[in-house]
């Protein structure tokens, strides 16, 4: 079956390729992307499964709010990063067509906790439709405001990529973009390719390119990962080094060798939603 549901997770084939995804209901969490029999995707050896915390790796979904609310904010009292990646979803729907293999996740206000709901008392529904085809996959979330007062949030497809070697990879499309370092607290504009050479932590902002590039070498031969956003205007770039992996338990101590955030997303500034309307953003992944 080209999706199939397990206890806690959906699973993607797509029979002509090869290719498969994997995605639990826990977030609606991609935690595994193959295509030409490699795995693309970096999720943690020490990341937690069991849904107790946030999946460390694959593509959480940042949502309704990036990091930390700041009071007065109605989001200040929600989790880092909101409850979507901490609440259970479940799979509303999936199909296949000649090319690619669909499978859509829902999560609306009556499936997130009571104590969720009284932080954020809006009436929601987000649809994440997943598309597998044989050498890209689709994200795509879409917010629904169903109920009858306006609400703000952001989101970030907050994707993890595996990768060779973090130092030699070189993420472009930034250039003359600027953003906000979060680990020096200033703000620069971005010249030439962004690379990795210590913990990074970066928030650019409505960038006008919707092509990303996350080359792992000095060249295209290199080998590497597109990413096409369409809909999401900022992009975070982060790797937690040495230091930081260090102090999360749910991180390999070696493991930031191997990883970088590249994550398409509305973060920057809050988006209004108001009543009875919907916004969509999503991202394709293609193989370099
Ligand atoms: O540890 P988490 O809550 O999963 O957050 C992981 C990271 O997410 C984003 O990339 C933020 O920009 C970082 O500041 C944060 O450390």
């Amino acid at each position: 079956m080209p999706v199939s549901q397990h206890s806690d997770k959906t699973i993607l084939t797509h029979p002509a390729s090869g290719a498969g995804a994997e995605v639990y209901l826990f977030g609606a969490t991609l935690t595994s992307w193959k295509v030409k029999g490699e795995e693309r995707i970096f999720l943690s050896e020490k990341a937690v499964l069991d849904g107790s915390k946030a999946i460390r790796g694959g593509i959480p979904l940042v949502f309704p709010v990036f990091g930390k609310g700041k009071a007065p904010h109605v989001t200040a009292s929600l989790p880092q990063h909101g409850f979507a990646r901490i609440s259970r979803w479940k799979l509303v729907n999936s199909h296949e067509d000649s090319n690619s293999v669909v499978a859509e996740f829902g999560l609306d206000h009556s499936m997130i906790s009571e104590e969720h709901r009284a932080m954020w008392p809006f009436d929601f529904s987000l649809v994440y439709t997943v598309k597998l085809s044989a050498e890209t996959i689709e994200t795509q979330l879409r917010v629904h405001n169903i109920g009858n007062q306006a609400f703000d949030f952001n989101t970030l497809l907050h994707t993890y990529f595996l990768i060779p070697d973090a130092t030699k990879v070189r993420v472009i499309g930034l250039s003359g973009v600027d953003y906000t370092d979060k680990v020096l607290q200033t703000t620069a504009r971005q010249e030439g390719d962004a690379v990795i050479r210590g913990e990074v932590d970066s928030v650019y902002a409505n960038l006008a390119a919707t092509n990303i590039e996350i080359q792992f070498g000095d060249n295209r031969a290199a080998g590497g990962v597109q990413l096409h956003k369409n809909g999401l205007k900022d992009i975070v770039v982060w790797n937690p080094w040495a230091e930081k992996a260090a102090g999360m338990a749910d991180f390999g101590n070696e493991e930031f060798h191997r990883m970088i955030c590249v994550e398409a997303g509305q973060v920057a500034e809050f988006l209004a939603l108001a009543a009875g309307d919907s916004w969509q953003g999503s991202q394709i992944l293609s193989l370099l």
